[in-house]
């Protein structure tokens, strides 16, 4: 008998065609079970050989972690109310993702953020896996600033909005300033810091793109020093048009504080500038060392012409070397 289906295991020649018929049902059965076996195999080969699986695989993992982790996290968010505590939550739920992809971080610079006073960070933004990098350093009470749409995720909106991630509608001007104008007073008296991505949107071009000017005006108007954060440029292994996304090293750079004491709103394309320059200078200088190390291995990396040109590699800059000790999944 398999499966409920009470059938002989051997055909006899002499059976009836009730016996045949039953003959073809086990065939059936063994052929569906088969199957069954195979379709794992052939996804766990596609898995190993084919890049473009592997990166949906891996994006998609990423995206159920994160919606899980909101789901399950949520209700003890909640217990708490809307708080900027719940921040802590958030980061212990992404820290273990690094280690499921084999994603090494390299910090540095970590002590400029080590001080009690009120900042605002400002790093580049390649993609959503930047969540990585941010919980690495993320120091207590700091939220980031996000694109409204991430309110309507679900639970994640339901978790971020419970951390107290201060959202902007990127598509109303008057709406986004008035809400940085309205933080840049709660962050003195609720004392928390502010993390926001300055170029409003991912980007994974060989240079950052122009600052948005919010930031700075937030700085200026709240009177705190800005930190800008540089990611190290991850072409080495992640990218969403070429469907990459392998183990690899991630650097983050914490650039000495830029007052703001004294400066007023007339002051803020300069100070843009200013950040923005030296934010692009490290950049450059880890793309160099990053393609250094990607030209030993696939000479002509897209990416590599003409980055960084004329940035020397500065006295223990970042190197970008192949981490083999996490697992991937
Ligand atoms: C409980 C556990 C759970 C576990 C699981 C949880 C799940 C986790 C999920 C999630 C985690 C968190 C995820 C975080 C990551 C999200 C990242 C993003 O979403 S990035 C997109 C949003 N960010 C921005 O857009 C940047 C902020 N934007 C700005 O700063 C812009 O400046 C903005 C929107 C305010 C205006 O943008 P404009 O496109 O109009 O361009 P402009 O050039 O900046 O401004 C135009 C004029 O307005 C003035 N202006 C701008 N801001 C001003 C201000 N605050 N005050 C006065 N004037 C201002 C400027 O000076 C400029 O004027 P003049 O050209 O200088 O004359
Ligand atoms: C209704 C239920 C829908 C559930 C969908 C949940 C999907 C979960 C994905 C989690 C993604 C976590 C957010 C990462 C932050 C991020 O990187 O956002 C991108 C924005 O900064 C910039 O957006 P864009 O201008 O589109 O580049």
């Amino acid at each position: 008998m398999l499966l409920g289906i009470p059938c002989a295991i051997h055909p006899d020649p002499g059976l009836s065609s009730s016996a045949s018929s039953c003959w073809g049902n086990m065939m059936d059965v063994v052929l569906l079970h088969g199957l069954l076996l195979l379709l794992p195999l052939a996804a766990l080969l596609l898995y190993r050989y084919n890049a473009t699986f592997h990166y949906f695989c891996k994006v998609a993992f990423f995206n159920c972690w994160i919606i899980a982790m909101a789901t399950l996290l949520s209700p003890f968010a909640a217990l708490r109310g809307r708080s900027v505590e719940n921040m802590k939550l958030l980061r212990a739920a992404i820290l273990p993702l690094k280690h499921f992809y084999g994603i090494k971080m390299q910090v540095w610079g970590l002590e400029h953020l080590n001080t009690e006073e009120l900042y605002v960070i400002v790093s580049n933004h390649q993609a959503a896996l930047d969540l990585m990098g941010m919980v690495e350093i993320i120091p207590d009470r700091c939220v980031p600033i996000a694109k409204k749409e991430i309110l309507y995720m679900g639970t994640v909106g339901w978790a971020s909005w419970l951390s107290g991630i201060i959202f902007v509608d990127r598509y109303k001007r008057e709406d986004a300033i008035n809400v940085i104008s309205q933080t840049a007073r709660t962050m003195q008296r609720e004392k928390f810091r502010v993390w926001i991505f300055p170029e409003g949107t991912r980007n994974q071009d060989k240079s950052m793109l122009p600052f948005k000017r919010g930031a700075f005006h937030l700085a200026v108007q709240a009177q705190v020093p800005i930190f800008p954060v540089v990611f190290s440029p991850y072409w080495d292994f992640f990218s969403s048009k070429e469907k990459k996304f392998t183990s690899g090293t991630c650097t983050i750079q914490i650039l000495p504080k830029v007052e703001t004491q004294g400066l007023s709103s007339t002051d803020v394309p300069r100070l843009t500038d200013t950040v923005r320059q030296a934010m692009a200078d490290a950049f450059a200088e880890m793309s160099v060392s990053c393609c250094e190390d990607q030209s030993a291995e696939h000479p002509q990396h897209p990416h590599c012409a003409g980055v960084g040109a004329g940035a020397g590699r500065g006295t223990g800059s970042p190197q970008c070397e192949e981490n083999t000790t996490g697992t991937s999944n």
